[in-house]
């Protein structure tokens, strides 16, 4: 991991410019901003920007990624860091995985989506397994179209009822291996530590700081 036994520095390429966090979901806005906090780079979200939602015609979590970073770097003429996560459950061959916000719908509830997840387990019989991971995928583009992109996952087990309050999305189900919290109920920062997220952020900072 960079920036052991140093002060954090400014992002080298970013310094001291902004980055766009190409996201119209305020649950990753919140902690990408925290991840990025001690980098010196000025975050804007595309909300504040006014960025579209680009359709996610990828059929991967890095392509999804790689599409809206490069649409947010291209609209922006910034550079701009997306995020493409979803919850992946082994007993569904993987799914919701790159379609976890599509099984909240149009309102985006996620109580419905983890029903959901929660009865396409139950119907695969008593025997389905409870593991599950999340991944996340970042993908870095700059204004001249190259784009660096990092992939990220966290190991653990679906609970039921959901548990806890904060974070956003799958965290009240998703019991991380080795812990007694869901991320639903855990402090951001211990989620930070172990998320999915952080992974594919530390592979970040170490390629780009
Ligand atoms: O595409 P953007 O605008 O970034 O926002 P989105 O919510 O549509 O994001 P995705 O397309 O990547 O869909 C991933 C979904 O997976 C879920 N998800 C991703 N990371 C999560 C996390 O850390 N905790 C809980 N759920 C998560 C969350 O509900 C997201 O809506
Ligand atoms: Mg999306």
């Amino acid at each position: 991991m960079s920036g052991e036994g140093k002060e954090p520095q400014a992002i080298r390429k970013l310094a001291p410019g902004k980055l766009v966090i190409a996201s119209h979901n305020p649950g990753k806005v919140r902690e990408i901003t925290a991840l990025l906090s001690p980098y010196g780079v000025e975050p804007i979200s595309a909300a504040e920007l006014d960025l579209p939602e680009p359709e996610e015609t990828g059929t991967t979590f890095v392509a999804n990624a790689e599409l809206k970073a490069m649409q947010a770097a291209d609209l922006s003429g910034l550079p701009a860091l997306a995020d493409d996560s979803g919850l992946c459950v082994e007993a569904l061959g993987g799914d919701p995985g790159i379609f976890s916000a599509r099984w909240a719908g149009e309102t985006k509830d996620f109580a419905v989506a983890m029903q959901r997840v929660e009865d396409a387990v139950r119907a695969k019989g008593p025997l389905a397994g409870r593991d599950a991971h999340f991944v996340c995928a970042l993908a870095l583009a700059w204004p001249d179209g190259h784009v660096e992109w990092f992939e990220g996952r966290v190991d653990g087990t679906l609970v039921w009822p959901p548990r806890g309050e904060r974070g956003f999305g799958y965290d009240a189900i998703f019991l991380p291996n080795g812990g007694e919290q869901t991320f639903g109920e855990m402090d951001p920062d211990a989620k930070h530590a172990i998320s999915h997220r952080a992974d594919a952020f530390r592979q970040l900072v170490a390629a780009v700081f």
